[in-house]
């Protein structure tokens, strides 16, 4: 590494780092305590007020919070102030794409077992499609739930993780993130790492944005296939449906407190280096952007979370059956991470293509949209092939090849 690296132990580490902007933060000078995404709702306000007020053993504290929203709306919020933030010199640097080729730590050895299997996994998506079919009164009706599975991968020494964050920027749609996870005294250090395609909500001054994506079709080598899936993805009512849902529920929170809210009436295309997903991106104007209490990057995306594109429609009614049928709790998986300043801008990714690190394991998780025409087989096609992005940055590619011929994951 070149002299201008600045000295970073992803250890104490937090990264956000995108074409657009970088973010890495080092330490922790203050925790900011929040119960739950719901509290946000009233506690915005007072979280980032905190912010505010000097911490004497970190002098060099930045005026802003990062974090995570876990997935449960009803679990305690991650959010810290950090004890000091890299310059964007500095944090481009320590990610620049030069370092885009950085071979995967050497001599790692690997166990791999999924959990649940891909049998178990597309029996669940069966059941929910049961649930999916069954009558029940227009407002309860379940529309779609979001089913995931993981992979649990254990090697034989600790995983690094400043290789994994230099091999997730090879793919430059995404924004790679590091978030320190909370843990039990006596646990080695947990993080959660990956590559985010979706951003949930950033604000800057009045604007807000939002880019949802939802309705997947694995990337094909070969050209002519791929613009085929490509095509019969965008052409699928199926598709459109299971989008259209996240769409319509995002715009439905954002548009009361917007001046103007456009929402394109069709979606996009968004390519990551392993997916092609439909993607519509929201762009608002909000009435009262001074208002932190309900307008705050970090109260936006309390809000929004967990959307239809990681949970369900009715969420109410996704919750439950999420807890009946995934086998291991998600965590922050699915849930939000991002960075809110004092004056409420910042910007929230769904966290999404990534894998729970501690210690010598990395639990790998990928979730599909699951409605009444979704076939259960082709769901478990699709949560493997969003495992690739972990997969690749991890070298586990050869491993699971080899594996798959002959088990089930
Ligand atoms: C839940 C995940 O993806 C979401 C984001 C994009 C497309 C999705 C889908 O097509 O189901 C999911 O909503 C995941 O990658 O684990």
């Amino acid at each position: 590494m070149p002299s201008t690296a600045p000295s970073f132990a992803p250890r104490d580490g937090f990264v956000l780092h995108n074409a657009q902007h970088s973010l890495i933060t080092h330490g922790v000078a203050r925790r900011l305590f929040c119960d739950s995404a719901d509290a946000l709702a009233t506690q915005a306000a007072s979280v980032l007020h905190g912010l505010s007020q000097p911490v004497p053993e970190h002098p060099q504290a930045p005026g802003l919070l990062v974090g995570g929203l876990p997935f449960r709306r009803d679990a305690a919020c991650h959010l810290f102030q950090p004890a000091r933030q890299l310059t964007q010199a500095q944090a481009q640097a320590l990610l620049t794409p030069g370092y885009a080729n950085t071979p995967a730590q050497e001599g790692l050895q690997w166990q791999l077992q999924a959990q649940p299997s891909r049998t178990a996994y597309a029996q669940a998506v069966a059941r929910a499609v049961q649930q999916l079919h069954s009558p029940s009164s227009p407002d309860t009706t379940l529309q779609k739930v979001v089913l995931a599975r993981s992979l649990l991968a254990e090697s034989n020494q600790p995983i690094a993780l400043l290789p994994l964050l230099q091999r997730l920027r090879h793919d430059a749609s995404s924004t790679t993130y590091l978030l320190p996870l909370p843990v039990d005294a006596n646990h080695p250090p947990a993080h959660l790492i990956g590559a985010s395609p979706e951003l949930l909500l950033a604000r800057h001054g009045r604007q807000i944005a939002s880019h949802p994506l939802a309705g997947s079709v694995r990337r094909h080598p070969d050209a002519s296939t791929d613009a085929a899936q490509v095509q019969a993805m965008q052409d699928s009512a199926k598709e459109q449906h299971e989008h259209r849902l996240v769409v319509e529920a995002i715009a439905d929170l954002l548009a009361p407190l917007c001046r103007h809210l456009h929402v394109p009436t069709q979606p996009g295309l968004h390519a990551t280096a392993s997916m092609w997903h439909l993607g519509t991106r929201i762009e608002g104007e909000l009435r009262e952007p001074d208002a932190l209490d309900r307008s705050s990057s970090l109260a936006l995306a309390a809000l929004l979370h967990p959307t239809p594109a990681v949970c369900g429609t009715p969420r109410d009614r996704a919750y439950p059956l999420i807890d009946t049928l995934e086998p291991v709790a998600r965590g922050f998986f699915t849930g939000a991470v991002g960075w809110c300043d004092s004056q409420g801008n910042g910007a929230w990714y769904v966290a999404i293509r990534c894998a729970q690190v501690q210690g010598h394991t990395a639990r790998l998780f990928a979730g599909a949209g699951i409605v009444a025409d979704s076939i259960p087989a082709q769901e478990a096609a699709e949560t493997r092939a969003k495992f690739n992005a972990m997969l690749h940055s991890l070298d586990l590619q050869p491993t699971v090849a080899a594996l798959e011929r002959d088990t089930d994951l």
